[in-house]
């Protein structure tokens, strides 16, 4: 019999996962930060940092797209005991989706109380500029429209119910403490709030597949995010997020501008000292609820 998707996301496999990285690391975490496309510089803020390589770790996915380089770093922010994972999967790499957010099951094992989930995204919305940020208000998630789902299968209620909301899956208050941090790092007028799609990649999507976006309320695009947002909800992780906008969506036939994700990185580079800093803020004001 053909082995189920679920297999690779059960209770004994992550616990092996886990059961490692408690032996390496001092101190377990309380905030899981994935850092998006070339955002892997915002673990260089981490106090204390130990480094645990992703080919190290049993059961563990490999990263295999430029701009995610890997590795789990462990230290505090603001003394709160972090872990960034300085790469995520992505479904277009040949993960299942049950693969792509096993590492947000190990790290509820290891005891995390929260998420902070990052992105490089396309600007479906006009007003978006390259350089802004948008705070993720909610999620189009296409793929379940179609039937694709990491939670598909054996509900493991250790983990959570079957059946569980999404209305209020990224946490409002902490919405609100994001655009204050914004703020406060200077980030006030390129910051908006909206709703991130996810879209299969690997390709950028055609022009009309944009102007479908804009009409059913799309503000950015991009082939990540949903899957673990789906998976920290359903083991009951309040979520924050947002995405970097590196590139205006191409909405015109007369346009011959292309992204590229080479230079997606580039722009991502140019603002990592804003976006750190941040994280930091942000950090900095919720430290309570994660300690
Ligand atoms: O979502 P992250 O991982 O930031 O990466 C984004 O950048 C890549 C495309 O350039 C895609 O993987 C897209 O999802
Ligand atoms: N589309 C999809 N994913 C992306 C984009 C985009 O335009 N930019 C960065 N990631």
């Amino acid at each position: 019999m053909s082995a189920l998707p679920t297999d690779e996301f059960n209770r004994g496999f992550i616990e092996e996962s886990a059961r490692f990285i408690r032996s390496q690391v001092p101190v377990a975490p309380k905030l899981l930060i994935i850092c998006g496309s070339g955002l892997g510089g915002l673990a260089d803020t981490i106090e204390k940092p130990v480094t645990l390589s992703y080919d190290e770790i049993p059961n563990f996915p490999q990263s295999t797209v430029p701009g995610h380089a890997g590795e789990l770093i462990f230290g505090t922010l603001s003394n709160v005991p972090v872990v960034c994972m300085k790469g995520r999967f992505h479904y277009y790499e040949g993960y299942s989706l049950q693969k792509v957010t096993t590492p947000i099951r190990i790290m509820q094992l290891l005891g995390i109380k929260g998420l902070i989930i990052t992105n490089a995204a396309g600007g479906v919305n006009k007003a978006y500029q390259v350089g802004d940020i948008m705070l993720i208000k909610d999620h189009l998630n296409f793929f379940a429209f179609g039937g694709q789902h990491p939670l598909r299968g054996p509900n493991d209620p250790q983990f959570g119910a079957r059946f569980f909301p999404m209305n209020r899956a990224y946490d409002r208050a902490l919405l609100e403490v994001g655009k204050r941090a914004a703020a406060e790092v200077g980030l006030a007028n390129h910051c908006h709030e909206g709703v991130y799609g996810i879209y299969s990649g690997p390709n950028y999507e055609t022009v009309a597949e944009i102007k479908y976006l804009q009409l059913v309320g799309v503000d950015a695009i991009g082939m990540s995010t949903v899957p673990e947002v789906l998976v920290a909800k359903h083991c009951g992780l309040p979520v924050f997020g947002f995405s970097f906008i590196t590139n205006k969506c191409v909405d015109s036939y007369e346009d011959a501008e292309e992204p590229n994700h080479a230079h997606i990185l580039d722009v991502v580079q140019a603002k990592a000292k804003k976006l750190k800093n941040l994280v930091i803020k942000f950090v900095e004001h919720t430290s309570d609820q994660w300690l």
